[in-house]
Formats: structure tokens, sequence, C-alpha cells
């Protein structure tokens, strides 16, 4: 697993990282650990972290059980830099696993800290998914009418097999690997676009539109509605 957490939250407008907001009585990000911490398919979870942002992550980290052993890398000022940086560890940690074949049977989830909602349901079909393909992501349909600015004024954008990227992004290790060693660095919003580049199909795997990213303080209440109307679809 690796999941990004060195954003600097702009659009949450708190004055730390949105990731520490308590949301049901910890901080968010603890949630997003929760969901892959007790799979039993999760052998290591590698979060990218801000140079400001780690001494606070290691205190949380040291006060909370973990199952999966918890590695902090230094992320970067892109998430896909960040992403990048996880991977390195990803890739040491598979070459020293003594789980035989360990390389070749390994996936790579890419999942944002700051999606708290993700249901094991989603998550076991999109690794499913991408142990049988290479590579899958969860996606949502587009359910509204999607527009573009024109020139003067806007148009319609078809939205027939129109989705918005979810995450976890899910990939073999020599797929992600290949794709960021192309072209890390070059500005893509997901993973899944660095993927496209190299002509790996990516699968879209439908899942569920509360897999919201905290990215507004009014998410934050919206997940803490949906947590309480549903915990045992994530638990
Ligand atoms: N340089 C970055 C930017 C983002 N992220 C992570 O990528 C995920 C999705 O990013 P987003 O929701 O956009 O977080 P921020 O970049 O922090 O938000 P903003 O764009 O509002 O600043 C988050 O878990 C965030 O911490 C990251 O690891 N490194
Ligand atoms: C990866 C992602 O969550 C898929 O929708 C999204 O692209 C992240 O974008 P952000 O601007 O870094 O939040």
């Amino acid at each position: 697993m690796i999941m990004p957490a060195a954003g600097s939250g702009q659009r949450f407008g708190s004055q730390s990282n949105k990731l520490f907001a308590i949301l049901d009585g910890k901080p968010l990000w603890q949630h997003t650990v929760d969901r892959f911490q007790h799979r039993g398919d999760v052998r290591q979870i590698v979060l990218a972290v801000s140079e400001e942002d780690e001494s606070t992550f290691r205190e949380q980290i040291a006060a909370i059980s973990s199952a999966a052993p918890i590695h902090l890398v230094r992320g970067g000022a892109t998430r896909s830099e960040s992403v990048g940086a996880a991977l390195d560890a990803v890739k040491k940690f598979a070459a020293e696993s003594t789980v035989a074949n360990a390389s070749a049977q390994t996936l790579v989830a890419i999942h944002d800290a700051a999606r708290p909602l993700v249901r094991q349901a989603d998550l076991d079909r999109v690794f499913a998914k991408a142990a049988e393909t290479g590579a899958a992501i969860l996606a949502a349909p587009v359910s509204g009418t999607l527009k573009r600015t024109t020139g003067n004024g806007s148009e319609t954008v078809d939205r027939r097999n129109a989705f918005v990227a979810l995450t976890p992004q899910v990939f073999a290790i020599d797929v992600i690997c290949q794709a960021y060693a192309r072209d890390r660095g070059r500005l893509a919003t997901d993973d899944a676009q660095l993927v496209e580049r190299t002509s790996h199909p990516v699968l879209l795997v439908p899942g569920s539109a509360d897999n919201l990213k905290i990215t507004f303080p009014e998410d934050l209440r919206i997940a803490e509605a949906i947590l309480n109307e549903c915990r045992s679809e994530f638990v």
C-alpha cells in the first residue's frame, strides 16, 4: 500500500494538514489506514509525508497498534512525486522480501490518505481485477451532465463511458514501476494516467460514490454522516 499524505490541504483551509483533522474521534489518516490494516492481504503501508508533518505522523503512529508495518518516506511537491518516492521504498521491500517470488506476485495499491471511506467490497473487487489484469482502479460513473467551458460559453460533454477516477489504483509492481520510470515528474493527477501512457490497459472497477476525497471543510461533515450511517461497510 502506498498512501500519498504529503499535501498542503490548501482547499481545506486549515493551518495544519487536513489529514490530522478529527473524524469520528481520531485523525482522518488513521481511518484510511484502518481500511487496509486488517485485510490480511496488505504486507506493508508506505506513507509519503512532508518534512513538517513527519514528527506528528511518527508520534501518532507510535500511539496506534498496526497489523501491517507503516513506513514513512519524504513526499514531494506533487502527488506524483510523493508516490514516486514511496514506490522506491516498495521496490526495495519487495526485493528484500523473504516471500518466495515476492516481486513477481506483488501488487502495489496507491490510495489517497484523504479517502477514509473506501468500502471493503470495493477493495476486494479492485484488488481481484488488478491481480487478473495488472492494472485496475476504482472509478465512479458520472451521474450528472458534464459541461466544458468554451471560448464564449460552454458545451456538453458526452458522459457515456465517462467515470471519475477514485483510489485505490492497483497495479502489478513491474507495471507501475515502468510507468514511473518512464514518466516520473511529468504532470499527472493520478497514477493510472502514467500507466495509460505506456499503453498498458487500465481496467475501471465501478466503486461507491461515497469513497470521497476529503478536499473541502464540508467534506469532513459529509464523511461523518456517511460513517455514522453505514459503519459496517467500512470495517
Ligand atoms: N505533493 C503532494 C500533494 C498531495 N498529496 C496527497 O495526495 C492526496 C490527494 O491530494 P489532495 O486531496 O489534492 O490533497 P492536497 O494536495 O493536500 O489538497 P490541496 O490540493 O487542496 O492542497 C492527499 O492524500 C494528499 O496528502 C501528496 O502526497 N503529495
Ligand atoms: C488521485 C485522485 O484522487 C483520483 O481522482 C485525484 O486525481 C487526486 O487529485 P488531487 O488534486 O491530488 O486531489
